[in-house]
């Protein structure tokens, strides 16, 4: 990447100005050349340098006053002063006043350009810094968390396209955050007071899917009683987020080229086209390009998806987010359980940070849940630490599947019940959580896991057969 195009200089010395532009030039560095500060000040109104480089004595305004204009109104671009009067309060004018480099003449030319490279590459450092920071910043609300460097770059993406209404493709493993990504782009697009609507591909069954899609027409099919409208119209003028676009049947990846290449549709047993204007979102676990080779997935469809593409790195490639997100989900569980938080203790945090998190994120913040519920004081020790998080193997294997579900279901109720009476006012799916937790704790032990939660042995028993989990526990 240039670092540079775009340097000044201002120097009411011809020659000075004449040798600097030559080696500048030469280096493949775009140089611009001023006789006097005030010459500056008028063409800063249209434009801006990557740096400056100036001398302080000049007739009009001197070096220190426009250095100090520069910190005033473009603090991010690096003044260099030069001066052929080499004295100690000169030098320290130009720092004080927050001059980048200060160059006494006369000056070695190699250094110089050295000088003006090294001004660029923090120019371009501040730049991405000021960049994450504002995408953070957009993200703050706590929706999105993640200090690691893969993280920021997603931050940084999300903030770059947040003037555009591109199509996205967003990859990434299963629970790194895909969607919260998808949603964060919208958030902060032009489209944001619009809707965002999302259709996962994989969890809709195949013969539902077209007209989710796309709508239907009254009598179009059998139990089509009125006509409805699909997932493209309820997005129009906002964002359809197509979730596992992977596993969109080949039929179905025709049409949707179709509506991309020319906005518009028909309605299952329709005959008006649809006009639609709508940004699409789009995200898969799998590899799109070996789905294309093995001629699962259409070429031409890939690449209208493929436009931009955000990769969400696996939760093991950013361990030292870890402790943060742990924080985080800690606290957000105890807010939807109102308990008091709790925290982890460093023993634990650091053996959590050493798991592989299969499930990503979405595994760690159940666990969380997990944690909040089942650890028995305020400071979670490893003792607290479910035991399929403890083995050699820890957290390589997801959780089975019915507590993966009932976890998932909790997550999406949002449980907001009080847990002021936590025990005896829980929601069935959060009294199953509990229940399988507590039973895997006394590693199947009824009466144990009954003690456990307070519960008297019939209860127990008339609970365990409401929830239909007898037979998937181990006894
Ligand atoms: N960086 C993050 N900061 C805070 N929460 C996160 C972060 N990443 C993911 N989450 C949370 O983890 C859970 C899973 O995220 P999300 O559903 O977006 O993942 P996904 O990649 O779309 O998963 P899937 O592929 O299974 O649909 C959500 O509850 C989400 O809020």
């Amino acid at each position: 990447m240039p670092l540079v195009e775009n340097i000044w200089i201002a120097d009411d010395d011809r020659s000075i100005r004449w040798v600097l532009e030559r080696a500048l030039q030469k280096a493949g560095i775009g140089v611009r050349s001023f006789e006097s500060a005030d010459q500056v000040i008028v063409a800063l109104r249209t434009q801006q340098p990557d740096a400056l480089m100036t001398d302080i004595r000049m007739p009009g305004t001197d070096g220190l006053h426009l250095l100090e204009r520069m910190q005033r109104e473009y603090p991010e671009i690096p003044v260099m002063i030069m001066t052929a009067h080499s004295d100690l309060e000169s030098a320290v004018s130009a720092y004080q006043g927050g001059a980048f480099e200060y160059l006494p003449k006369p000056f070695d030319v190699n250094e110089a350009v050295d000088l003006v490279r090294r001004a660029c590459k923090m120019r371009h450092e501040r730049d991405v810094s000021k960049d994450t920071e504002a995408a953070v910043n957009l993200l703050s609300g706590g929706d999105m968390i993640g200090h690691a460097p893969a993280m920021q770059e997603v931050f940084r993406a999300i903030g770059r396209l947040s003037k555009s209404s591109i199509t996205v493709l967003i990859t990434g493993e299963s629970g790194t955050g895909k969607e919260l990504v998808a949603k964060a782009l919208h958030t902060h697009s032009p489209r944001a007071n619009k809707p965002f609507i999302a259709l996962n591909t994989a969890a809709i069954p195949r013969e539902l899917l077209e007209s989710e899609l796309f709508g239907h027409e009254k009598g179009a099919f059998t139990g089509a009683y009125a006509q409805r409208k699909g997932r493209f119209e309820q997005a129009d003028g906002g964002a359809l987020f197509l979730d596992e676009i992977g596993d969109m049947p080949a039929e179905l990846q025709t049409r949707l080229l179709r509506v991309l290449a020319e906005g518009t549709f028909y309605r299952v047993g329709g005959h008006t086209p649809v006009k639609v204007d709508v940004r699409i979102i789009a995200a898969t676990h799998q590899n799109l390009e070996d789905l294309v080779n093995k001629g699962q997935f259409r070429e031409d469809l890939f690449h209208r998806l493929n436009v931009i593409r955000i990769h969400n790195p696996p939760l093991r490639e950013r361990r030292e987010d870890i402790p943060l997100l742990l924080n985080h989900f800690l606290h957000r569980a105890a807010e939807e359980l109102q308990v008091e938080s709790k925290t982890l203790a460093a023993r634990a945090t650091e053996h959590l940070q050493t798991l592989p998190w299969p499930g990503n994120v979405r595994q760690l913040e159940n666990t969380c849940r997990w944690l909040t519920v089942m650890a028995s004081g305020r400071e979670i020790v490893m003792d607290d630490l479910p035991s399929d998080l403890l083995e050699t193997d820890a957290g390589k294997a997801e959780m089975p599947g019915s507590w993966e579900k009932a976890l998932a279901l909790f997550a999406d109720n949002r449980l907001n019940k009080g847990a002021s009476n936590l025990l005896n006012d829980l929601s069935p799916i959060f009294e199953r959580i509990l229940l399988q937790a507590a039973l895997k704790k006394t590693g199947g032990r009824k009466i144990e896991a009954a003690e456990l939660l307070g519960w008297g042995r019939n209860t127990l028993t008339r609970k365990l057969k409401e929830l239909e989990i007898e037979g998937e526990v181990e006894k």
